[in-house]
């Protein structure tokens, strides 16, 4: 009985423990400090947004949660712990170029190599295996192409194929870097309502870096910006403000709403 409760309680903190929490972080690279001071909380489940100029920090701020870079201050934990190589409870979709139109490898083919370096691995011909391939093409909605040669698929869908591969290793937290960058307005919206879904469906949190809010507005939960060597976390209507963005920039910024849309205007973004 003791026993019993002792795993409920176990449960229950676990269940509790964010899945990211960073505080008083700094980050350098060589001989440039890249941000400051980071503290933010992400929880299970939250759709986040990351946005800020080119350059900001954005995609170094997924490569400290990838253990890939340390903080040279302060402490970073993913779901309780420090961050390292390899941790299969994120899934991770780097920023992606179009590949070679001659690129004669199926579309499930890559989607495979998510697996690689896992017990499911290459040299695993299981049917466990290729169940696990199925299940992420079905998520994404990419069965159709499935056989397809990878070269000759669109931006869009092969975007698709990135995010089936981060989610095989059913993921809590899922890091995309700008899967909407080089899709035109309704394939990028496809993709939006695709991983709102994903989080939703699977409870996963989601960090997407994009550098447009607009077709995010409606389905993130928060939203991380990135700018000057500072970062800020909250809602859009908390982040997206003329206030709260001239104070991270430290220069005058102003944000216009025109046509159901929001515009970052007066700084570099
Ligand atoms: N090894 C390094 N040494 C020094 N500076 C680096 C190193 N790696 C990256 N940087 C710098 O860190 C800064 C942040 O880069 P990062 O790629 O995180 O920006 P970003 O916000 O993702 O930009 P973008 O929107 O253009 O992709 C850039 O100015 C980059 O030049």
């Amino acid at each position: 009985m003791k026993q019993v409760k002792n795993n409920v309680k176990n449960a229950i903190v676990e269940r509790e423990t964010p899945i990211i929490s960073l505080e008083n972080v700094r980050i350098r690279l060589g001989n440039r400090t890249i941000q400051e001071n980071i503290n933010l909380t992400v929880n299970e489940g939250e759709f986040i947004a990351i946005l800020g100029p080119n350059g900001a920090g954005k995609s170094t701020l997924l490569k400290l949660l990838l253990g890939l870079i340390k903080p040279s201050v302060g402490t970073v934990h993913i779901m309780g712990r420090p961050p390292r190589r390899g941790n299969t409870d994120i899934g991770y979709a780097p920023q992606h170029r179009v590949l070679e139109a001659d690129l004669a490898l199926r579309a499930r083919d890559v989607v495979g190599f998510g697996l690689d370096g896992h017990r499911w691995g290459p040299g695993w011909p299981s049917r466990k295996r290729n169940a696990i391939i199925e299940k992420a093409l079905q998520e994404v909605d990419a069965l159709h192409f499935a056989n397809a040669p990878v070269g000759q698929l669109s931006g869009g869908e092969q975007q698709r194929l990135l995010i089936a591969q981060a989610l095989l290793t059913n993921p809590r937290l899922l890091l995309l870097d700008e899967p909407l960058s080089n899709l035109d307005i309704t394939r990028g919206q496809e993709i939006v309502t695709l991983v709102n879904n994903l989080c939703r469906a699977r409870n996963v949190a989601v960090l997407l870096v994009a550098h447009d809010i607009n077709p995010l507005l409606n389905v993130v939960d928060k939203v991380i910006y990135v700018a000057n060597k500072n970062c800020t976390i909250g809602t859009p209507e908390e982040v997206i403000t003329s206030e709260t963005l001239t104070r991270l920039y430290g220069s005058p910024v102003e944000v216009v709403k025109a046509l159901g849309r929001v515009f970052v205007v007066g700084a570099e973004t």
